[in-house]
């Protein structure tokens, strides 16, 4: 069953196989290529999941997110990024920059 669990689970398994062999880790085969593969690879699947969505192709755009949240889990734990940081500072923006708020201020 998917929830926010599962990314937690994903990052666990990411840090777990960064140091595997490659030729058994596709995350191991990664890291062994380097930051540049990995951000590489970010950038392809989000043009890949950007295509999909512009081709309305539902199935094809659940596949292109998942392969792009996936690489983003990858390049995080890289760079020593925990998924917590990140889900911290989308908690911190939570209701103090939406369009709405931002109208409702006085201007200055
Ligand atoms: N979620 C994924 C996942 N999504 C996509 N992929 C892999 O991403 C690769 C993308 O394919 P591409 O053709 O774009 O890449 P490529 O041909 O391998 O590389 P290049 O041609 O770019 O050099 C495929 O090999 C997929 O298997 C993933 N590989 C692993 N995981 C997760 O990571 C865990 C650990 O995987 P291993 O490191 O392989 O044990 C797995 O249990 C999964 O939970």
């Amino acid at each position: 069953m998917s929830s926010p669990d599962s990314l937690a689970r994903l990052e666990a398994t990411i840090a777990a196989r960064r140091g595997a062999d490659p030729d058994s880790s596709y995350v191991a085969k990664l890291n062994a290529r380097g930051l540049g593969k990995i951000a590489q690879k970010l950038g392809e699947e989000a043009t890949e999941t950007v295509i999909a969505a512009l081709t309305q192709d539902r199935k094809e755009l659940v596949g292109e997110a998942a392969d792009l949240i996936f690489h983003l889990m990858v390049l995080l734990g890289a760079k020593d990024v925990p998924l917590a940081e990140v889900l911290a500072e989308l908690d911190r923006r939570e209701g103090t920059s939406g369009i709405a708020e931002k109208a409702s201020r006085p201007r200055d």
